[in-house]
């Protein structure tokens, strides 16, 4: 069985006309992973992002969303309905995505719950704090289930018992077969629940693969993610002098 839900092979990406941000990105997603796109300020990780979604004029390559499948983008800065209370976006992205009305309910129900924000059910998400409107932009994604979730920085606003409600509907998902690319600097968190790393810095590819493979590629055999990956930098910057 073909298990690739997303195939990304970005030739150059930016910003304004022959601007090239990010070049030579290639990777893929399969089902029932969670793989981390990391790397510093400024990497190139939500252009990346942004070239996979389309909403980028220059970005030349070719993105394929295997056998049409979905996806739901989280961005790291939340956007809202002015006028829509929490349970009012719920429902409209539902009723979009055609899911049944008695299944919306018990599914959003249960999400509202799970993020402990069941008492601002009725309220705006613009009047929001930063880590709540995150919460809204999670449980909006994990009510519609798509095949692919491409979050960016969750880690950032969240408390850690959100991050752990995260985590643990994250696995869940997972296991129903979907796929997740998750874009973060948080890298010890990283390094404990993704399945494999796609390493970048100066909106170039590193390396890519499985812990073992970051560590051998960086030649520290017992070596963090954070020490594997500064190490593979840091390599290269002693090369090119
Ligand atoms: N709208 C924009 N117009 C022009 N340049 C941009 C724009 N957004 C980002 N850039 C530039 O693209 C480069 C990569 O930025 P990007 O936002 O992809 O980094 P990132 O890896 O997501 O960083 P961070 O971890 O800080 O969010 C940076 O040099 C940035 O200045």
């Amino acid at each position: 069985m073909d298990n690739r839900l997303l195939e990304v092979a970005i030739e150059s990406a930016g910003y304004e006309e022959e601007s090239k941000i990010v070049e030579g990105i290639s990777f893929t997603i399969n089902r029932g992973e969670l793989v981390g796109l990391i790397g510093p300020n400024g990497a190139g990780k939500s252009t990346t992002i942004k070239s996979i979604l389309g909403i980028l004029q220059n970005s030349k390559g070719k993105i394929d969303f295997l056998s049409d499948s979905t996806y739901s983008y989280i961005p790291e800065r939340p956007v809202f309905y002015d006028e829509l209370t929490l349970w009012e976006h719920l429902d409209l992205a539902a009723s979009i995505m055609k899911i049944e009305e008695q299944d919306f309910k018990k599914r959003a129900e249960w999400l509202v719950d799970l993020f402990h924000m069941k008492k601002v059910i009725h309220k705006l998400p613009s009047t929001f704090s930063k880590g709540m409107q995150q919460k809204v932009m999670l449980i909006t994604a994990f009510l519609i289930q798509p095949d692919i979730y491409i979050i960016d920085e969750p880690f950032v606003g969240l408390d850690p018992m959100a991050m752990q409600e995260l985590l643990t509907l994250i696995e869940m998902e997972k296991e129903r077969g979907a796929g997740v690319l998750m874009c973060t600097h948080v890298l010890d968190t990283a390094e404990k629940v993704c399945d494999r790393f796609i390493l970048v810095a100066d909106g170039r590819l590193k390396a890519e693969g499985k812990l073992e493979e970051i560590r051998m590629q960086a030649g520290l055999p017992e070596g963090s993610l954070f020490n594997s990956f500064y190490h593979i930098l840091q390599d290269e910057i002693n090369d090119g002098n």
